[in-house]
């Protein structure tokens, strides 16, 4: 199953982060109520820190049951353990820290002086093992059926390390890539790819600024994914755009919602 995408435009950056993590604790709680536990696939980059800043001083972040919940990145800059552009480092300086969490639920992407080395297709593959360790055969899938999968979207339409053209986001097979030479820094990196985004029931794609606004645009106006791998994320039951106002003000006319402050 494959789902049109859903827009909700919020006034700004910091009331888009407020909402996103409103509506993302509500989907923890209600997932640990209906399954027993939740699982988030985090995103790095503005937009995804600013929703994890944002859960951190919500009050409503005491809901949350942090020992039922499963985390897995969408995907990782490839540095050393603790490098600050490391995403899982942003993360946990952000909020990680300070909750709760089971680490053994916590499932980072290997950094570049771990376990496996400097090669990031060695990383990936073990990476994907990890993946399909958690899988359940009702997923039909070598990934597990993740309640939320958060993307943050580039400016040149990236979402993880899926870069326009190159050969991550061809993949169709494998669940988890290694990538080499991405136009932004750090060149090599780790990343889901479409196919392993797409096992995720509920797909939430972030994008707020004005750099942001050809990006959603082009995204959403029936672009394919190589050129533009946003295009290509998809939840299997929701797939879901959280924008600011800047960030929507190059969509065509016909694409543009009511604005829902
Ligand atoms: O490098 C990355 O960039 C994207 C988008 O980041 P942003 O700062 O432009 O919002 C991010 O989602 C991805 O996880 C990250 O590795």
């Amino acid at each position: 199953m494959s789902t049109a995408p859903q827009l909700v435009v919020h006034r700004d950056k910091d009331l888009m982060a407020q909402a996103a993590a409103a509506r993302l604790i509500t989907k923890i709680v209600d997932a640990q109520a209906a399954r027993g536990s939740a699982s988030v696939v985090l995103t790095g980059g503005r937009n995804g820190n600013g929703l994890l800043a944002a859960l951190g001083t919500s009050p409503a972040r005491d809901a949350i049951d942090w020992s039922r919940l499963d985390l897995w990145w969408g995907d990782e800059r490839f540095l050393p353990e603790g490098d600050p552009d490391r995403n899982v480092t942003q993360a946990r300086e952000v909020l990680l820290d300070s909750v709760p969490l089971d680490p053994a639920r916590v499932h980072a992407m290997p950094a570049s002086d771990g376990p496996y080395g400097i090669d990031a297709d060695t990383a990936a593959e073990a990476y994907a093992t990890e993946l399909a360790a958690a899988a359940k055969p009702e997923n039909h899938s070598e990934a597990p059926s993740f309640d939320v999968l958060l993307l943050g979207v580039g400016p040149d339409t990236h979402v993880a390390s899926l870069f326009p053209e190159l050969p991550a986001v061809r993949e169709t097979e494998r669940m988890v890539v290694g990538v080499h030479g991405a136009p932004k820094p750090p060149p090599t990196r780790v990343s889901l790819t479409l196919p392993a985004i797409r096992s995720a029931r509920e797909v939430w794609l972030l994008a707020a600024g004005e750099d942001k606004a050809q990006a959603v645009a082009i995204a959403l106006s029936g672009a394919g994914e190589i050129q533009a791998p946003a295009a290509g994320a998809r939840g299997r039951f929701r797939t879901l755009w959280l924008l600011d106002s800047a960030a929507a003000s190059q969509l065509p006319r016909d694409l543009y919602p009511p604005a829902s402050a």
